[in-house]
């Protein structure tokens, strides 16, 4: 694929259906995501894959999340936190690594994190392959954080679900540019 179209075609694709990204195909993600711009060349960043049985313990620890978050929790909120993790085959946990830098401020590590997530994402949509950045309250949870088995300084950006687009990818219409870009 082109690169400047995949630029400005990328789309996410919500419904994901088996087969899960290839072993070939896993390697050019993850390569993908290791050339982010990043400053002094820290890699801040991680990934845990998660597919198969697996998806189902990520469930169990949304829910158990719900439920530590306190109060009453509605049996249907408990029964999506379950659910979530299995729209798609795959599940990539971004993970930012964040530490003291003299030069490099933990937004700065943030940022860079976040573009090894987005081209993650762009490879995906290169190779055919359906992708979606999501995050949701529970990415904020110590509870899920801990199960994850992050350190204190790491913190999930996003959890990437994978897989074959069940429909094919909508057109991105490309975007009124004026209030985003002007001469200073
Ligand atoms: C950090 C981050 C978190 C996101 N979390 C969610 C989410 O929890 N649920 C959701 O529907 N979209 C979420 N999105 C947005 C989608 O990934 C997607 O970009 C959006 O639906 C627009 O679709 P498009 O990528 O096809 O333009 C998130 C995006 C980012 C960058």
């Amino acid at each position: 694929m082109d690169a400047l179209e995949l630029l400005q075609q990328r789309v996410s694709a919500g419904r994901l259906v088996a087969p899960a990204p290839t072993a070939e195909q896993r390697e050019v993600l993850f390569q993908a995501a290791m050339r982010a711009p990043d400053h002094k060349l820290l890699r801040p960043w991680r990934f845990l894959t998660v597919e198969g049985e697996r998806l189902r313990a990520l469930g169990e620890l949304f829910a158990e999340a719900a439920q530590h978050q306190g109060g009453e929790v509605d049996p249907a909120v408990l029964e999506k936190a379950r659910n979530n993790p299995l729209r798609a085959p795959l599940v990539v946990v971004a993970i930012a690594c964040l530490r003291a830098h003299p030069k490099v401020p933990p937004s700065e590590q943030l940022l860079a994190a976040g573009c090894a997530a987005h081209s993650l994402l762009l490879a995906a949509y290169a190779q055919g392959i359906g992708g979606m950045w999501r995050s949701g309250e529970l990415s904020f949870s110590p509870h899920v954080a801990k199960g994850l088995g992050l350190a204190v300084n790491e913190q999930i950006i996003g959890f990437i679900y994978l897989g074959t687009p069940e429909k094919p990818a909508r057109p991105a219409a490309p975007v009124e540019l004026a209030p985003f870009v002007s001469p200073w």
